[in-house]
């Protein structure tokens, strides 16, 4: 099964961390990808470039074998667009291999203005993660998506290749980028938010607003 986890993550921060580790442990695979995304389809401009972004989640994962990078949209031009990779993936990967696509109840309750959302479930299975937050609209797209495609458990996952909408509901860190930026932009200190690592070389590059001389 290849599980993969999408995200701007423009900081990468112990919540996404954390939840990584948990699918990881959940899912019963050896390792998760996070991916982090080119052009968010679906948002303004980042605060730090694809490069920048890149380097931190190198520097987050360094030493766990549980996490791996997946750069592909990185290196392809435009907008990264959640269904153009998982259709690179599923050629990949062949027809019969479990794919996952991990996201965040927030994320999921856009689901229905993705592009070509429709196909998605033609090409992955969908692991949504309960994020506290406003519940999804019950008379919405998502929510009847996840009505019709409900899966029990993950073992449910791995007996097919796609389609299922399994949600789970591990213990979240309650920490988001767009606060740890606000943090940096206001001259706070966001350690412990983000892996020593990560605030070291926001630091160095003078990301987001950071001052290299300031406090660690
Ligand atoms: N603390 C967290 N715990 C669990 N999942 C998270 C957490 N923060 C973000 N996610 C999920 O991780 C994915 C990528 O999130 P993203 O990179 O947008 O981080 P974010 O902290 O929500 O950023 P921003 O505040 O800039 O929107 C999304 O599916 C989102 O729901
Ligand atoms: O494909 C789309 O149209 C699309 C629209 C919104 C979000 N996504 C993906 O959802 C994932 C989480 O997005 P975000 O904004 O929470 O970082 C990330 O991998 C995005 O590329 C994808």
């Amino acid at each position: 099964m290849h599980v993969i986890y999408g995200g701007t993550f423009d900081p990468v921060h112990h919540g996404h961390l954390r939840l990584a580790l948990e699918i990881s442990d959940r899912l019963g695979v050896d390792q998760v990808s996070l991916m982090p995304c080119h052009i968010p389809p679906h948002r303004g401009d980042t605060g730090a470039s694809s490069g920048q972004r890149l380097r931190l989640l190198e520097l987050a994962i360094a030493d766990e074998p549980q996490l791996r990078i997946d750069d592909r949209e990185l290196t392809r031009a435009g907008a990264s667009y959640t269904a153009d990779t998982l259709r690179q993936l599923r050629n990949e990967l062949g027809p019969d291999e479990p794919l996952v696509m991990v996201v965040g109840t927030d994320a999921f309750a856009g689901f229905d203005r993705w592009r070509e959302w429709q196909q998605i479930p033609d090409l992955a299975h969908i692991v949504v993660v309960r994020r506290p937050g406003p519940e999804l609209a019950s008379d919405g797209v998502p929510a009847r998506l996840l009505a019709e495609r409900s899966a029990h458990d993950p073992d449910a996952l791995r007996a097919q290749p796609c389609g299922l909408i399994l949600e789970l509901d591990p213990p979240l860190l309650d920490i988001s980028a767009t606060g740890i930026r606000g943090r940096i932009a206001d001259g706070r200190s966001p350690r412990y938010l983000v892996p020593d690592s990560v605030w070291l070389e926001i630091r160095r590059q003078g990301l987001y607003g950071a001052c290299p001389a300031g406090n660690f």
